[in-house]
């Protein structure tokens, strides 16, 4: 298991060690204590989520708010995700600041979203299971985050405007959106 840095402070992507045969291949796709060991972070998660969704589909920028802040370790099972973490700490040196990596069950990585960071993802593929691990529950009352096409961030999604499918929620600005947080 490898650690790497990344340009926003905190947030990190995760080579695992993966061990091929003639079989297949197998990896411990998470360890505790290696995880606590290698960064540092508390790396204790409650909640396991995943999502399958279709080509184009862009879920975010989501994030929940205050004691319901949530950091995330997330992975790509099936298909290609292009995914992408906003800083959004005010006191941050990174704040305003996002970054993104490609996700895929090809390349088995693992992207650590930490506490007060937007997120989302395109899919980049005829299909992607999505699926994340959460250091905090779901508390839907305290959600909010950032619309995808902010101009001031101006993320690249890596997939044409027309192509991208979104659900209501995130097609408009989220009432607790970022700016004031
Ligand atoms: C997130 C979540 C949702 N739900 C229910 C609520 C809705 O009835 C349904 C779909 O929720 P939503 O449309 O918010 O799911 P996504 O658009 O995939 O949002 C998630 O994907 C982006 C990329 C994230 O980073 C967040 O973790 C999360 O916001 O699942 C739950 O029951 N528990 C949960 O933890």
């Amino acid at each position: 298991m490898k650690i790497k840095n990344t340009p926003l402070q905190d947030c990190y992507i995760i080579e695992p060690t993966i061990f091929n045969d003639e079989r297949g291949y197998f990896f411990e796709k998470y360890n505790e204590k290696r995880f606590k060991d290698l960064t540092g972070l508390n790396g204790h998660f409650v909640q396991d989520n995943i999502s399958r969704s279709t080509y184009g589909v862009l879920r975010g920028l989501h994030l929940q708010k205050g004691e319901h802040a949530q950091a995330k370790l997330v992975s790509c099972l099936e298909g290609a995700v292009w995914d992408v973490a906003v800083d959004l700490r005010q006191n941050s040196p990174t704040f305003g600041k996002w970054f993104g990596v490609e996700l895929s069950a090809e390349n088995k990585l693992q992207f650590y979203v930490p506490r007060g960071f937007g997120h989302g993802f395109s899919v980049i593929s005829e299909t992607a299971v999505f699926a994340y691990k959460c250091d905090n529950y779901y508390n839907k009352e305290s959600e909010g985050g950032v619309i995808y096409s902010d101009e001031e961030l101006n993320i690249d999604w890596k997939l044409p405007q027309a192509d991208i499918v979104l659900s209501d929620k995130d097609k408009i600005q989220p009432i607790f959106a970022a700016r004031n947080f």
